[in-house]
């Protein structure tokens, strides 16, 4: 199977996954990207069954409303049954990186403010130890050199991500040559850093279901293996 099609099979296995949590006052969170973006478009088939969506990004929002889904913000909904989102990276505890395209700081927040995090990734993006991927900081744009510099003493070969503004004004560092072995700790280093909103590791709140698109099929894995 192709990437696609394996994207397609866990967008599809994702509906499956949050059908029994809906009902008409329920609002899910949806992630950002490309297999995020094939999940709004099934998504789109249960619009009548949902009260509507959180979005992690302008470009999710836009798509949601695009399906004649409602688009609510964080602040009125409360807590979230469920946040449906890729991965870059996700190893065996279900820690994550995120942040490729740029939305992971509204992807941590909806994260956080969700009882369950339902990863959707092809087979691809499954790895012993994270890092391969450049972990993405977010940073206030006055302390890029800083946190750069900050970023290199801890190991990292930070490359400024030109031209992209997230949704929340600020920039991109990805870190390159950075392999992470102790990813809790890691994200909580980085985080401590002046300047730096949010980096991509999903350790401390990671997946609690992977739905992981492979030749052989979608397999649903969950940490404690029920
Ligand atoms: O974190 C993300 C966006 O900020 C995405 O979830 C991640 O980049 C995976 O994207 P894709 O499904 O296109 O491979």
């Amino acid at each position: 199977m192709t990437q696609d099609e394996l994207k397609d099979a866990v967008a599809a296995a994702a509906l499956d996954e949050i059908r029994p949590l809906l009902g008409r006052n329920v609002v899910i969170g949806v992630g950002t990207g490309s297999t995020a973006n094939r999940f709004i478009d099934k998504l789109a088939t249960l619009r009548g069954d949902f009260r509507g969506a959180v979005a992690s990004s302008e470009a999710t929002a836009e798509r949601l409303r695009g399906h004649g889904i409602d688009v609510f913000e964080l602040n009125e909904t409360g807590t979230l049954p469920v946040y449906v989102d890729g991965a870059d990276e996700v190893n065996a505890h279900f820690h994550m990186i995120k942040g490729g395209g740029a939305a992971l700081t509204r992807e941590k927040i909806v994260a956080a403010c969700s009882e369950r995090f339902v990863c959707i990734a092809d087979a691809s993006k499954r790895v012993g130890r994270l890092g391969n991927f450049p972990l993405p900081v977010e940073v206030i744009p006055m302390a890029r050199s800083y946190v750069a510099r900050e970023l290199v003493r801890l190991g990292a070969d930070p490359v400024y991500r030109e031209g992209v503004i997230t949704d929340n004004g600020n920039q991109i560092l990805d870190c390159y040559e950075f392999m992470i072995d102790d990813p809790e700790a890691m994200e909580a280093r980085l985080n401590s850093i002046a300047g730096v909103v949010t980096n991509g590791l999903f350790a401390a709140r990671g997946a609690d279901v992977l739905l992981l698109g492979t030749d052989q099929g979608v397999e649903r894995l969950t940490p404690s293996g029920e």
